[in-house]
């Protein structure tokens, strides 16, 4: 028995939305998981083809590999002990790690999708993509990424209690992400967040995340207004400087551009920008919005 999963990068944020928006991108991992007759060696469980093949673990310390068997045993605890030594785990990565892409999020998504597909094979209980996405949120801290990598498209998500709704996309179907080599890691761009915000900024930041939905469902030129951003982007100025500089030109030349989740990946809501503003050291990259979120199948 086999499953296979795919699952979209995301960018979070959006501008003004900060841990709570979240936009699903056509960039996409390929994980199979791969139920075998008797137990596989623990220390090469895992396959990594693509992005982090020289890096990522073998073993069940791999993230994806590491989420299933927590899922299975809290989720499926019937089936767990029996299951988890006769898993393996082949992983095709195409998201960037640590640019502000929701790597991460997809991982711990992907994971919790496997086990319940597994689990469901197995028991015949089902997860619903909402208990996914509650378990998701209490691994990464926050439901983002991992809302859009759920549920597909735009996301609005609450953290307490975690909850998500789709915001119908009609005024573009493809955005650009400028992609720099450099990496940023995700708990050091949350380091730089104060703990409290002035009322004024906060007022702003409200007003523009509401005219950002009324950007994406109905009226493409106000996103430019909607995308200005007071509650991170500064903060982070010094940990991003040549994001920020990029979204700055851009800006400055009209374009809605922000830093994609905690960076440094620059997200900017058109389906093009011209060659002459992409900044050296990135790589413009036109992308659908992914639409359905993770995709999951059974070959038996
Ligand atoms: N497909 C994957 N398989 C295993 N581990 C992964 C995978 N994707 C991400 N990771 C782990 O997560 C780390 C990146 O997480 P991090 O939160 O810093 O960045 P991100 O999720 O790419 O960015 P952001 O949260 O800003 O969108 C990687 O270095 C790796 O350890
Ligand atoms: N909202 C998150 C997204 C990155 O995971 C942040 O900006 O830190």
């Amino acid at each position: 028995m086999r499953v296979r999963l795919e699952v979209p990068a995301t960018s979070a944020n959006l501008g003004p939305g900060y841990d709570s928006y979240g936009l699903a991108l056509d960039i996409v991992d390929t994980l199979s998981l791969t139920v075998h007759d008797a137990a596989v060696d623990p220390h090469r469980c895992v396959e990594v083809t693509g992005e982090g093949a020289e890096v990522l673990p073998r073993d069940g310390s791999h993230l994806i590999m590491r989420i299933i068997g927590e899922v299975l045993d809290s989720e499926f605890p019937a089936v767990a002990a029996e299951l988890r030594p006769r898993l393996s785990l082949e992983c095709d990565n195409r998201i960037p790690h640590s640019r502000g892409l929701g790597s991460s999020a997809a991982a711990v998504v992907a994971g919790i999708g496997l086990a319940a597909e597994l689990g469901a094979w197995s028991t015949g209980v089902e997860l619903s993509r909402d208990r996914i996405l509650e378990i998701a949120t209490a691994v990464e801290g926050h439901p983002d990424n991992a809302a859009p990598a759920i549920f597909g498209g735009l996301t609005v998500s609450l953290s307490e209690p975690v909850k998500s709704w789709q915001v119908p996309v009609r005024t573009i179907e493809a955005v650009t992400v400028l992609v720099p080599s450099f990496r940023l890691d995700t708990e050091v761009a949350r380091g730089l967040i104060p703990a409290g915000i002035d009322h004024a900024i906060a007022a702003d930041n409200s007003a523009r995340a509401g005219l950002l939905v009324h950007g994406m469902s109905n009226d493409s030129q106000v996103l430019y207004e909607a995308t200005r951003d007071q509650l991170h982007q500064e903060f982070r100025r010094g940990a991003y400087p040549e994001s920020m500089a990029l979204v700055d030109a851009l800006r400055a030349d009209g374009l809605p551009a922000v830093v994609s989740g905690a960076g440094p990946t620059v997200l900017v809501l058109a389906e093009a920008v011209p060659d002459a503003l992409v900044a050296e050291g990135f790589v413009a990259q036109r992308t659908a919005i992914d639409l359905g979120g993770y995709r999951v199948s059974r070959e038996i």
